[in-house]
This record gives structure tokens, sequence and C-alpha cells, in this order.
């Protein structure tokens, strides 16, 4: 095997040097200066920062929805770099999932059709493989016995548990979550925060969570802190 594929087989997205300036002259705002980050395969790691210390500049380029000023961002070994906006939005449909605090399920779609949508979306049929793996999601993620009702019949926590698995449907190379618990009580954010690890111990998915929350980032395998667009 050589180094280089090794290398993609234990790290699902890096970061070398990667620098993000706002604005121009004067006004510039320095939001990363220089991070250099491995993601562990199959590891639910988490962002950690005060306010303002590059957290979701930093999830929004390794996650292609922003491009960085200068250094580079690999996602499960394509340098995110050489690709143009259309191919951009390709990988991100295919190989990154996203999961936010507001859990935007389509109201009128049950669960089970909220999660196979990417598929959908991306052209691809609901064949009976995908149907098997949007039901394994389901089981992993203890929303089973939900899959036929819609959003507004299920609590907040389960609501974001199906928005966890309609992000894992593609099996992507990162599943990224946004303050994934910020809309939830203590108790259903220990609950969904548990279910998030276990799609990784489990389901060998790679998670990045962004949190300013001591308390969500102790489920994590591991932790970034930022401070002032440095990893400290
Ligand atoms: N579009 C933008 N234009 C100019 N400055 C920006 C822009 N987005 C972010 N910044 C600045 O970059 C720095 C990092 O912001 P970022 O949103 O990444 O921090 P954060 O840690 O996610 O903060 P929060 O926890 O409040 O969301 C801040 O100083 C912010 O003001």
């Amino acid at each position: 095997m050589t180094g280089q594929r090794a290398a993609v087989e234990t790290v699902a997205a890096s970061a070398r040097n990667l620098t993000k300036i706002y604005g121009q002259g004067e006004t510039q705002v320095y939001a990363l200066r220089g991070i250099d980050l491995d993601l562990p395969r199959g590891k639910f790691t988490a962002i950690m920062g005060s306010s303002g210390s590059g957290k979701s500049t930093l999830m929004h380029c390794l996650a292609g929805l922003d491009k960085a000023s200068d250094g580079k961002v690999t996602v499960g070994g394509t340098d995110l770099g050489s690709l143009d906006d259309d191919a951009l939005t390709v990988f991100r449909r295919e190989h990154i999932g996203f999961v936010f605090q507001s859990f935007n399920l389509l109201p009128m779609l049950t669960a089970f059709q909220n999660i196979v949508l990417p598929l959908e979306l991306g052209g691809r049929r609901v064949d009976n493989a995908a149907t098997e793996r949007a039901h394994m999601l389901a089981e992993t993620l203890g929303v089973a016995d939900r899959l036929g009702h819609r959003p507004s019949e299920m609590s907040g926590g389960q609501q974001q548990r199906v928005a966890i698995a309609r992000a894992l449907i593609t099996g992507p190379d990162l599943l990224f979550a946004d303050e994934p618990t910020g809309n939830l009580d203590s108790t259903t954010s220990a609950e969904v925060l548990g279910y998030l690890h276990k799609s990784a111990r489990e389901l060998g998915q790679t998670v990045v969570m962004v949190t300013h929350e001591r308390d969500s980032a102790a489920y994590a395998d591991g932790v970034v802190t930022l401070e002032d667009g440095r990893i400290v």
C-alpha cells in the first residue's frame, strides 16, 4: 500500500496551512491563521472555541461551503481547491452530510421519505439496498418505529435523529454537525450526542461537531479547540 493510500484510509479529511481572510485592507479579518488538522476516519471530533474563534469558518472550509484564502483542504483524498463550483456542489452532495441546529426536515414528507431524499436529489433510485440502508440507519438511531410519521408527529430529539439518518444515507466521508443540540433540552441533547457517537463507533462514520459547550464536546473521541483562528 502506498503511503498516500494509507493516509486516505485513516484520515477522512485534512487541512494544511488553512487560512481564511475576510474583507480587504483596513477591514481585513483573519478568521483562520494557518490551521493544520487531520480528522481521523470513523471518529467523532468536536470543534470548540469561544464566539468568533473561527469554528464556523473552519467547518465551512472543510465542508466546501466556503473557499480558503490560502492552504489546502482534502476530503476523502480529493483536494477541494481543485474543484470548480459545480463540481464542489456535486462533491458535497455525495461525500458530505450536514446536520444543523434546526432539523430542516421537510414537513410534508414522512421520516422515511426525508431520510432517502438525498438519494433522490442526487438522481439515484431508492432501490432495495437503499431502503435496507434507511431501515438500518433508523434502527441504529432509534427511530425505526417512526418511519411512517411526519416531523410534526415527532419530538425534537426524534426529528434530529431522523436528520442524522438523512445525512448518513449516502455514506458520506464526513458528517458535519453544527451545534446539533442547540434547540434541544439537556436530556434530549445527551441522547442525540450519544447517537452521534454511536454513528462513529458502530457505523464507522467520521463525525465532526461544532459546539461551544464543553459538556457536548465530552461525547467526542477528540476535541479541537480554536482561539483567534488558531488551534490551541
Ligand atoms: N462573512 C464574514 N465577513 C467578515 N468577517 C467574518 C465573516 N464571517 C466571519 N467573520 C469573522 O471571522 C471570525 C471568525 O468567525 P466564525 O463565525 O468562524 O467564528 P465562530 O467561532 O464560529 O463564532 P460563533 O460561535 O459566534 O458562531 C470572526 O472575527 C468573525 O467576525
